[in-house]
C-alpha cells in the first residue's frame, strides 16, 4: 500500500489537477484519509461516480459538506457521460487563470478499485473529443499526446489527461467501513476476509434494506414470499426461488448470498446510500477522521515544542522534589 501511494505521489507531482473518484453510494466511507495527506494543497476535484446508483437527494448535502471543507464535488454517471463535461470545465478554468504557469494543463484520475476510474477516463476522452477540437488519439502522434501517456482532451487551453489512473486501496479504519466498501465493490482488497465474508455483508445489507421505509419491496424484487430480518430465512426463501440447491435439495447458501449481493450492486433494489448523512453523523465522521489525520508541518512543530516544554516542566518538578 505504501509503495502504491508513493508511486501515485510521484505521478501526481507531474500533473495539475487531481480528479479523485469516489463512490456516490458511500460518500464518506470512500474518503481515503491516507490520500487526504498525500494530496496536500494540489488542485483537486472530487468526483462522486455511479451517481445513478445513489439517491439524487444526497448530492446537495454532500456538496455542502465538501464545500465546508473547501472541496468541490460533482456527481457523475459515466455510462451516460453525465456531468463529465464539468470536469473539463474546471480544468479549463484553472488553466485559463494562469496560461504562463499552465502552457499544457494535465489531469490525473485517481481512486479506489472498481469506482469507475477507467470509465471516467473514457468518458472524459469521449467528451473532450466530441467537442471537436481534440485530435483523436493515435491519429497524429506527438499532437494528440503530450507525452506517451497523456491524451489531449481540450484544445484551447491545451488540456491533457493521463490515460492510466492512480489506484489507491480503500482506507479501512473500522469494520463498518470495510462492510460498506465491500458491498459497493467486487474487490475486497485490503479487507480482512472474515469482515468481507458474504454472509456478514448480506446480513448488513438486509438490515439496511429493512430500515428503508420505501424500499421494503426488495423481497418483491427478489421474488420471495415476504420481507424478513433474518438472513438465514432470506437465504432459504431465495435459494428455492432461484433454484440454488445442491444435490439432495440442500440450499446453496454461497450461491444465494452472491445472487443477493449482485442484485444490490446492480442497483436493482433502487438507489442506495450506505452512509448516514445527517448532520450529526457527518460531523462524527470528520471528527473521527481528523483524529486519524496526521498533523501539518506547522502543527507538528507546535506539538514538538509543547512536548519539549512539558518535558522541561516535568524535569524541573522532579528536581524540586529531590
Ligand atoms: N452504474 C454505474 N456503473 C458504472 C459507472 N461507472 C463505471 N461503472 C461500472 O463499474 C465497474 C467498474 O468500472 P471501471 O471503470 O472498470 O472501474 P475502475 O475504477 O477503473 O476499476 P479497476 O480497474 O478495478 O481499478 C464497471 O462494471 C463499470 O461498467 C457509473 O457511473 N454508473
Amino acid at each position: 500500500m505504501a509503495k502504491g501511494m508513493k508511486q501515485m505521489r510521484d505521478q501526481m507531482r507531474t500533473v495539475d489537477l487531481i480528479v479523485e473518484t469516489r463512490d456516490a453510494r458511500i460518500p464518506l466511507s470512500s474518503i481515503n484519509m491516507e490520500f487526504e495527506r498525500l494530496v496536500g494543497s494540489k488542485d483537486r476535484l472530487i468526483v462522486y461516480n455511479k451517481a445513478d446508483l445513489a439517491p439524487a437527494d444526497i448530492q446537495h448535502t454532500v456538496q455542502e459538506e465538501m464545500a465546508k471543507r473547501s472541496q468541490r464535488a460533482i456527481f457523475t454517471d459515466t455510462s451516460i457521460n453525465k456531468s463529465v463535461s464539468q470536469i473539463l470545465g474546471v480544468a479549463k478554468d484553472i488553466a485559463q487563470r494562469d496560461p504562463v504557469k499552465y502552457p499544457q494543463f494535465s489531469i490525473m484520475v485517481v481512486g479506489m478499485p472498481n469506482v469507475g476510474k477507467s470509465s471516467l477516463i473514457n468518458a472524459l476522452r469521449r467528451t473532450g473529443i466530441n467537442r471537436g477540437k481534440a485530435a483523436s488519439t493515435g491519429a497524429k502522434p506527438g499532437v494528440t499526446r503530450a507525452v506517451s501517456s497523456k491524451i489531449r482532451v481540450l484544445d484551447k487551453p491545451a488540456v491533457y489527461l493521463l490515460d492510466t489512473p492512480g489506484v489507491m486501496m480503500p482506507h479501512i479504519p473500522d469494520p463498518m467501513t470495510a462492510i460498506k466498501v465491500a458491498l459497493t465493490g467486487k474487490y475486497f482488497c485490503g479487507i480482512k476476509d472474515n469482515i468481507a465474508d458474504e454472509s456478514v455483508l448480506a446480513d448488513y445489507l438486509l438490515f439496511r434494506l429493512n430500515r428503508l421505509v420505501d424500499s421494503n419491496d426488495y423481497w418483491q424484487v427478489l421474488g420471495i414470499e415476504r420481507p424478513t430480518d433474518d438472513i438465514n430465512e432470506l437465504v432459504d426463501m431465495l435459494a428455492r426461488k432461484i433454484g440454488a440447491l445442491r444435490h439432495g435439495g440442500e440450499t446453496d447458501a454461497d450461491k444465494t448470498l452472491q445472487f443477493f449481493l449482485r442484485t444490490f450492486r446492480q442497483g436493482r433494489f433502487g438507489r442506495f446510500c450506505l452512509d448516514d448523512l445527517d448532520e450529526q453523523s457527518v460531523e462524527a465522521f470528520f471528527k473521527h477522521s481528523l483524529l486519524e489525520a496526521p498533523m501539518s508541518k506547522n502543527q507538528g512543530q507546535k506539538a514538538k515544542r509543547a512536548a519539549q516544554r512539558q518535558r522541561s516542566i516535568e524535569r524541573a518538578r522532579s528536581k524540586n522534589l529531590l
